[in-house]
């Protein structure tokens, strides 16, 4: 039988966790899914704790591990990391209702993979830039409020796009409801590919965006993204500091550097210092969305006859932080100056 009113969550750190325990606490029917099975415990024993200056609250919650699923569901918010999304979808797939729809609150292109997991007519965009940690089980920093949108991923504005955004906006007063959710996640490919930059280093992600010495890395790097989204006819979206046009063919150097460093003051701001792909690298020590969110752009510039080396070479150095063959360092950064 279909559950039409409760809300899966499939993925609840530091993303489907904050957005679980705001729906949750304005009453929504939601139920939080996570494969951490001491997460699962502790949230439904002590409640989710969202911690961190914007709010801080601790939320009673249902939360159960994918096995404990059971019925099928209308709405299932994936906040899963881009890596584990087909994974994800998979164990998913059966819970979904032939009319219900996935909403896809990741970083990366995840509407492609879900959408050949379960068809492009059941999947819906949408694009997050607020951030969050997941601290320990059941304790979540909630850092900074940024710009959400949401949209369906042919562009129409449909009733269940309206009812996202509905709950997306208990959330994130300011969500927009979009008819460009493409725009919005290239622009945020365009911002994460820089966030990759700032991971190489110790520092957090608003020092590294102000070294004027590794200015030309970010804007070689915001380039080649730039211009694999205008070759697709994308047309990208700014936000939170980010200026898709300033990294376009042809724009100016001071373009880009008053958008590098709008985007280093932007992330002056917040509790999360550093970006989840750091804190993968330095705190869980676990693999990075690199392949999923990275090299998959840089593959999309080979089918589009665009050049990508420095989007390779930050592929390979991100690997080498994974596998332990560099260290996070200035010195490691300064090898992207390098041609
Ligand atoms: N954190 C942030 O500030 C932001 C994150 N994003 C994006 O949001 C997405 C989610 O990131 P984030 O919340 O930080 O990641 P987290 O690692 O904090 O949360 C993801 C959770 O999903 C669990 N999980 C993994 N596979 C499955 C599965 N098959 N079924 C159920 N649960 C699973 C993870 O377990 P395990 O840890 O064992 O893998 C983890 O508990 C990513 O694409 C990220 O780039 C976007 C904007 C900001
Ligand atoms: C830093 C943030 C929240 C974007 O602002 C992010 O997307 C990440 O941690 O990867």
């Amino acid at each position: 039988m279909t559950n039409e009113n409760t809300i899966l969550i499939w993925g609840a750190g530091a993303i489907g966790g904050t957005l679980g325990a705001y729906l949750i606490r304005a009453g929504e029917d939601v139920v939080l899914v996570d494969i951490v099975a001491p997460h699962v415990e502790a949230m439904n024993r002590d409640g989710l704790a969202i911690e961190g200056p914007v709010e801080t609250f601790r939320q009673p919650v249902k939360a159960l591990t994918p096995d404990q699923v059971t019925g099928r569901y209308k709405r299932i918010i994936l906040a899963v990391k881009a890596h584990h999304t087909r994974d994800a979808v998979r164990a998913l797939k059966d819970h979904l209702a032939d009319d219900g729809s996935v909403l896809s609150a990741q970083n990366g292109l995840n509407e492609l993979v879900i959408a050949e997991e379960i068809g492009a007519e059941r999947t819906v965009g949408c694009f997050v830039n607020f951030g969050a940690d997941w601290l320990e089980p059941g304790r979540i920093l909630f850092g900074n409020r940024a710009a959400v949108a949401v949209g369906e991923i042919d562009g129409r504005i449909t009733e269940r796009a309206k009812d996202y955004h509905r709950l997306l906006s208990i959330f994130e007063p300011k969500a927009v409801l979009t008819d460009n959710i493409w725009g919005y996640l290239w622009g945020k490919l365009g911002y994460g590919a820089l966030l990759f930059v700032t991971a190489l280093t110790n520092a957090s992600m608003s020092e590294n965006l102000a070294s004027e010495k590794h200015f030309p890395v970010f804007r070689r790097v915001g380039q080649e993204v730039m211009a694999i989204a205008k070759a697709r006819g994308v047309s990208p979206l700014g936000f939170n500091g980010f200026d898709p046009e300033a990294f376009m063919p042809g724009a100016s150097e001071e373009a880009a550097r008053r958008s590098v460093a709008d985007m280093a003051e932007f992330n002056r701001h917040t509790a999360k210092t550093h970006s989840g792909i750091w804190r993968d690298l330095a705190v869980r020590k676990r693999k990075t969305e690199v392949d999923a969110q990275l090299a998959i752009i840089a593959d999309l510039g080979d089918e589009a006859g665009i050049p990508t080396p420095a989007l390779r070479k930050l592929v390979g150095l991100i690997h080498d932080l994974e596998d332990g063959r560099r260290e996070l360092s200035w010195s490691t950064l300064d090898l992207m100056l390098e041609p």
